[in-house]
């Protein structure tokens, strides 16, 4: 992986820990960290070397938000014409599984980038908000959504109309994050969740993220027949094989990604 300005990134036998690494703002989410984000996601996907992924940030913020600086001088004719912060719903296509580890921050821009990811794990430290409303503006890169679709209208409501934050316990119990953890466990933690997520058949994995992903857009009955096309696909592939022998023999089972 090439060398970013502001992410760091480290493969991890097959899972990429790309580290947001802007200290000086938070990790404040300008353009080039959507740009670089953008750029290390898609070569992740390219890769047969990796299979998950894991986006981290620091320890006081995950990120604060979008960069409230880039965005000031930012018309409605820019935003407009330029797609303004179009761009984060391509990092949302990225095909291969994302575990957000979030510790500290995770607010407007930052608790969207998390929920872009497919789940969260926490460290009890971290704070989720959409503030916005603060600042003059509403969520725009999907809080409006996905946090709706994660906690539910009222507590969804509730952070985007107040602008208030969630604590870690709170959002673990809301459904917002899978798992929270103390802060020296949480890059642990993450990495262990998405290094099993690579040991698995990848067409399998990929397939599982896919089916999940199109529950929020599909109606049930759609959704179903969704999710049996693709696992009737998978017995066409060598990995369900191996799985099944292997378990029937009582041994690990060697994944080909075949
Ligand atoms: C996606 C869309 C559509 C919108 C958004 O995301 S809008 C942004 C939403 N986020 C926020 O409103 C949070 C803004 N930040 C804060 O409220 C605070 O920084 C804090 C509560 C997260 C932390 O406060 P603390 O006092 O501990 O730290 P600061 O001195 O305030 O920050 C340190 C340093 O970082 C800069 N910073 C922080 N957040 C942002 C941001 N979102 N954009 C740009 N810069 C940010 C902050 O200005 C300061 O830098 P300077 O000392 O150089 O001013």
């Amino acid at each position: 992986m090439k060398e970013f300005e502001t992410l760091l990134t480290e493969q991890r036998g097959a899972v990429m820990l790309i580290t947001l690494n802007r200290p000086q703002a938070l990790n404040a989410l300008n353009s080039t960290v959507m740009r670089e984000l953008s750029e290390a996601l898609r070569t992740c996907d390219a890769d047969d070397g990796v299979g998950s992924i894991v986006l981290a940030g620091s320890e006081k913020a995950f990120a604060a938000g979008a960069d409230i600086k880039e965005m000031q001088p930012v018309t409605f004719v820019d935003a407009y014409l330029g797609d303004f912060l179009g761009g984060w719903e391509a990092i949302a296509a990225t095909r291969k599984p994302i575990v957000a580890a979030v510790s500290g921050y995770a607010l407007g821009g930052g608790c969207e980038l998390a929920m872009i990811c497919d789940f969260i794990i926490a460290s009890e430290t971290a704070k989720f908000g959409q503030p916005e409303i603060t600042l003059g503006i509403i969520p725009g890169m999907g809080g409006s959504q996905r946090l709706t679709r994660a906690v539910g209208k009222a507590k969804a409501m509730d952070m985007v109309l107040t602008g208030r934050m969630m604590d870690a316990a709170e959002a673990e119990r809301a459904g917002l994050v899978a798992r929270i953890v103390p802060p020296e466990r949480l890059l642990d933690e993450a990495l262990e969740a998405a290094g099993k997520i690579a040991s698995y058949s990848r067409a399998a994995v990929m397939m599982a993220k896919e089916a999940v992903g199109r529950s929020d857009e599909l109606t049930l009955a759609e959704g179903l027949r969704y999710e049996r096309r693709l696992f009737h696909s998978l017995f066409a592939t060598e990995d369900q094989k191996e799985g099944m022998a292997a378990f029937v023999e009582k041994r690990k089972a060697q994944f080909r990604n075949r």
